[in-house]
């Protein structure tokens, strides 16, 4: 299986830096990883709707370039549907078995995802109703497919 991380923007954080290299490391023997970052928009606190929603197309462009019509693209969305660990691995799973096997999940930056890509996704996810940093999402979204993983494969992994 291939999966594609798309995000918005760059790491800054070194210990961030360090899980993420750690978690491509693990995911090395299940599947073609492949990170993305694009630029996201530097806008002020107290931008306008106008000036957002400039910002958001602009970073959704970038995007919409990586996008190819058979991959699966899967939108991290704070109201997007929340499942557990294993129903997640067996999403991934199925569509493995279905031949679908280009799976891309976009993590928004600091302003989200504009509605265009919203509008492309096949598989809106949540991890919570909490908002978390789109630097920090990273690392959870690669711990959760890595722990897909380990469960498709039926090893054993700490609770
Ligand atoms: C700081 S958040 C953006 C917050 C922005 N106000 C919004 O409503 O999308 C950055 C990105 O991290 C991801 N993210 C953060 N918390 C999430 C959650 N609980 N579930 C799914 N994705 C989340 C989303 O892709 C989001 O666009």
């Amino acid at each position: 299986m291939n999966i594609r991380i798309i995000t918005v923007g760059k790491i800054k954080e070194k210990y961030l830096t360090l899980a993420i290299q750690e978690y491509a490391k693990r995911l090395n023997s299940y599947c073609r990883l492949e990170i993305i970052e694009v630029k996201d928009e530097k806008i002020p606190e107290n931008a306008s709707e106008a000036q957002r929603t400039k910002a958001l197309q602009s970073e959704g462009k970038r995007i919409l370039n990586y996008l190819k019509e058979q991959d699966i693209l899967v939108t991290l969305e704070i109201c997007g549907d929340q499942m557990d660990s294993q129903s997640f691995a067996q999403k991934i799973e199925t569509y493995g078995i279905q031949g679908k096997s280009q799976l891309t999940f976009v993590i928004g930056g600091s302003i989200g995802l504009c509605p265009e890509i919203k509008k492309r996704s096949n598989w809106k996810l949540s991890f919570s109703e909490m908002t978390f940093p789109h630097q920090l999402f990273r690392v959870i979204l690669l711990e959760q497919v890595y722990r897909a993983f380990k469960i498709i494969n039926g090893e054993t992994y700490h609770k």
